[in-house]
């Protein structure tokens, strides 16, 4: 055996396999109805040349970052239409603008302000679901009267609550939380990505 590998021998750790039994049992209890709401209401947005815009709060910035990235890219190489996606987090200068000009709590609003209009969909990541800043920009989204998706965990927080739609990993423990978050996002992606071949194929 190298010398710089681990010596496996001993089967997994408990600490593996607990995290990926946790894990497990919170992708299990997701609301698949909800899922699959979410899935229609994003084939709606595309269809209907509606945006679709992302905002979450660190680890949460992190995947609204990339989901940029496979919802907007993805769907053009597949030969879909353009599909309008965007990510309240990915500028930083505007980010520190609003927060320093105003408030933190502001961050996400006021570009929200600018990206949303009617029927368009936000969706809005926060492990806790408490994040002021993630609120704020659904209150715009009401206003103006898009669709809000709340990725949520611990209990689900404020955001379900004021979520059109509530997706809900029910644990207090960020890391989990966020890792069912990011795989939710890959599922509801990979599923319109799929309708849309569909569409495009028949
Ligand atoms: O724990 C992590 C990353 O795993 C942090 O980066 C976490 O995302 C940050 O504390 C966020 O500020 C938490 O905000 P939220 O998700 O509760 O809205």
């Amino acid at each position: 055996m190298s010398d710089i590998l681990p010596d496996t021998s001993q089967g997994t750790p408990a600490y593996v396999s607990d995290y990926l039994s946790k894990l497990t049992a919170l992708l299990a209890a997701i609301d698949t109805t909800q899922v699959a709401a979410t899935v229609e209401l994003l084939l709606d947005c595309w269809q209907n040349n509606r945006r679709l815009v992302f905002c979450g709060n660190g680890g949460s910035g992190s995947t609204s970052t990339h989901m940029v990235c496979d919802f907007q890219k993805n769907i053009w190489l597949d030969g879909g239409k353009p599909f309008e996606v965007v990510s309240l987090t990915d500028s930083p200068a505007l980010l520190l603008a609003w927060g320093n000009d105003t408030d933190f709590t502001n961050v996400f609003a006021g570009q929200a302000r600018t990206w949303l209009r009617k029927d368009d969909v936000l969706i809005a990541i926060s492990g806790s679901g408490n994040s002021q800043n993630v609120l704020e920009a659904v209150k715009v989204a009401k206003e103006v009267g898009a669709t809000t998706v709340g990725l949520c965990g611990y209990g689900g927080g404020k955001l379900a609550g004021v979520s059109d739609i509530a997706l809900v990993a029910d644990l207090r423990n960020m890391q989990l939380v966020e890792d069912v978050h990011m795989v939710l996002c890959h599922v509801l992606f990979s599923a319109l990505r799929d309708r849309i071949k569909g569409l495009l194929a028949a």
